[in-house]
């Protein structure tokens, strides 16, 4: 619900699918989902180099970073969460609408969150990945030494630890990482595109 009443929508003359036609490819957000240390980073700066070199437009939206932008104001409460959540959907709904391949890597860890995203969106231009990695496996890469300070107490609601993760019930995709390698992981999502051709007009 918008505050204010007295708003209305002006069209573009370009639109979406001109955009596609002109970049020979559809455009969708690939949402990374998974926890801290899981791989969500890695494999979509791999994934982003992959595509550029196919003449894909991609934008890599990434937790850490945006919350250093954009998302400044917000912290690590479920409700900081949520909004972070919901205006990086937004974001990407401008992202698709220019044209672009989201990849986007944020905890994301409520499914309702999730969910709400996916409902702004037509159902194609959502692609939910979970990033799968046991919660030990983690800790043990802990690649920022976030989860140790978290473990001395001094990161409070640290996901994972003492704040949810809700693993996705039905994802289009699951990379599993202590199974695939972060090349391997790459490769498997530009199948997925590949297959369900998003990689041509
Ligand atoms: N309390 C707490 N819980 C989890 N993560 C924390 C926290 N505090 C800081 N960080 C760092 O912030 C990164 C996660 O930001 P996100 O925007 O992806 O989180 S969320 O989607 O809003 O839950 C996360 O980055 P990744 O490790 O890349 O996931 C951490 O570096
Ligand atoms: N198969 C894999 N896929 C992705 N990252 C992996 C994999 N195996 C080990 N790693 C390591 O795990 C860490 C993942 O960190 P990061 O990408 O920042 O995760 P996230 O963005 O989910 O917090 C990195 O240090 C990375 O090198």
């Amino acid at each position: 619900m918008s505050k204010s009443k007295h708003i209305s929508w002006h069209g573009s003359l370009v639109t979406k699918e001109m955009r596609q036609k002109r970049n020979k490819h559809k455009s969708a957000v690939l949402w990374f989902t998974g926890l801290s240390g899981s791989g969500k980073s890695t494999i979509t700066v791999e994934l982003e180099r992959k595509l550029y070199q196919l003449g894909i437009h991609t934008y890599r939206l990434d937790g850490d970073n945006i919350r250093h932008g954009l998302n400044k104001n917000l912290g690590f409460t479920a409700e900081g969460r949520s909004e972070n959540i919901r205006r990086i959907g937004e974001v990407s709904k401008l992202f698709i609408d220019a044209g672009v391949l989201a990849l986007t890597a944020f905890i994301s860890p409520y499914r309702d969150d999730r969910n709400l995203v996916r409902a702004l969106l037509p159902s194609n231009e959502f692609i939910e990945i979970y990033v799968k990695c046991r919660l030990e496996v983690c800790e043990e890469r802990d690649p920022k030494g976030l989860y140790k300070k978290a473990r001395a107490g001094e990161i409070a609601g640290f996901t994972g630890i003492d704040a949810p993760y809700e693993a996705p019930i039905s994802p289009e995709l699951t990379i599993d990482t202590e199974k695939l390698s972060v090349e391997e992981a790459a490769q498997r999502v530009i199948h997925y595109l590949l297959e369900k051709e998003y990689l041509t007009v």
